[in-house]
């Protein structure tokens, strides 16, 4: 089943409902899908409501709801565990929803004059009387990028990650700065060495909880590894034959991996994710 994002008006009847809150959404035996006019009728603490898309031929609708929200047989499942398991037409819906369930929430009020804002019709917006302002989604554009030094490759370890565990470099963009420079300025803050020779590889949306990830291969120019405090626990060179545990296989983090990897050792090519 395709899924395709779309603007439809929540005053139409009928279709598919999904219930989020806070990077989660209720799940049954059948899944995240319920049947919308039914959900409606249901006691649920509902904020609001959008029209989002189409999986297959079906309209799907999401219900932000109260972090209360309770419905029998169902249970809270995370955005991270479907990324994880499940379809990946599925995970592409649901990561939709996740974003346009953050910025929901986060602009039901006016950030510049704190007024209530209301959905604009037939666009993706908030718009606030009272200023005339409007709130779009947010994304948050992040690089992310393998340093590279012949069959060897540079991944390191955030305490965060699960035990084992290493990747690639990531860090957002700052204000005024180039993506090419956010590379280079991240790789520096984090591992302390200098890299030359951007490849840009590929793009990924990643609803965690807006980021845009614009992956590259980099080739290491010069320095020693110098972990940044806090935020690396780890960072070593790694040979393309010996690797460590790796993240998941939908990331891009992976892919920048796999392919560098493909390309040492004269393997088939991954596709993005
Ligand atoms: N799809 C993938 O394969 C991967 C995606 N990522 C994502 O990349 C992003 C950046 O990676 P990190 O190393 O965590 O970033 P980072 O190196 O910039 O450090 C994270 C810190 O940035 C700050 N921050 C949080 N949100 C921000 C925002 N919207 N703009 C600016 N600063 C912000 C916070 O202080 C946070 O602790 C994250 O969203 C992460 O989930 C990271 C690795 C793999
Ligand atoms: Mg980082
Ligand atoms: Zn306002």
């Amino acid at each position: 089943m395709v899924w395709r994002n779309t603007f439809l008006d929540p005053a139409q009847p009928g279709g598919w409902a999904l219930l989020y809150n806070q990077q989660h959404f209720l799940a049954d035996s059948n899944g995240v899908l319920f049947p919308r006019d039914w959900i409606k009728r249901q006691d649920l603490p509902i904020l609001g409501e959008q029209g989002i898309g189409h999986f297959g031929d079906d309209a799907v609708y999401l219900l932000q709801l109260k972090p209360s929200a309770t419905l029998e047989g169902c249970s809270w499942q995370s955005l991270r565990q479907f990324m994880l398991q499940g379809d990946a037409e599925t995970f592409r819906m649901l990561a939709y929803a996740a974003q346009i369930g953050t910025w929901y929430a986060e602009h039901r009020y006016c950030g510049s004059c704190g007024a209530p804002t209301r959905q604009l019709p037939g666009e993706r917006a908030m718009r606030c009387d009272s200023c005339e302002s409007q709130h779009y989604p947010r994304i948050s554009p992040s690089m992310i990028v393998l340093v590279t030094r012949g069959d060897e490759i540079l991944l390191a370890r955030s305490p965060r990650f699960v035990t084992g565990v290493y990747s690639t470099l990531a860090g957002f963009v700052e204000p005024g700065e180039s993506v090419e420079h956010c590379v280079a300025r991240e790789v520096r803050e984090e591992v302390g060495v200098e890299v030359k020779n951007l490849q840009y590889i590929g793009s990924q949306g990643w609803p965690f909880p807006h980021s845009l990830m614009l992956g590259f291969h980099a080739e290491y120019a010069s320095g020693e590894i110098i972990m940044q405090e806090d935020e690396i626990e780890d960072a070593r060179w790694f040979r393309v034959d010996d690797l460590p545990p790796l993240p998941a296989s939908r990331s891009i983090a992976r892919h920048l991996i796999d392919l560098y990897v493909a390309r040492r050792l004269g393997l088939p090519e991954p596709s993005l994710p």
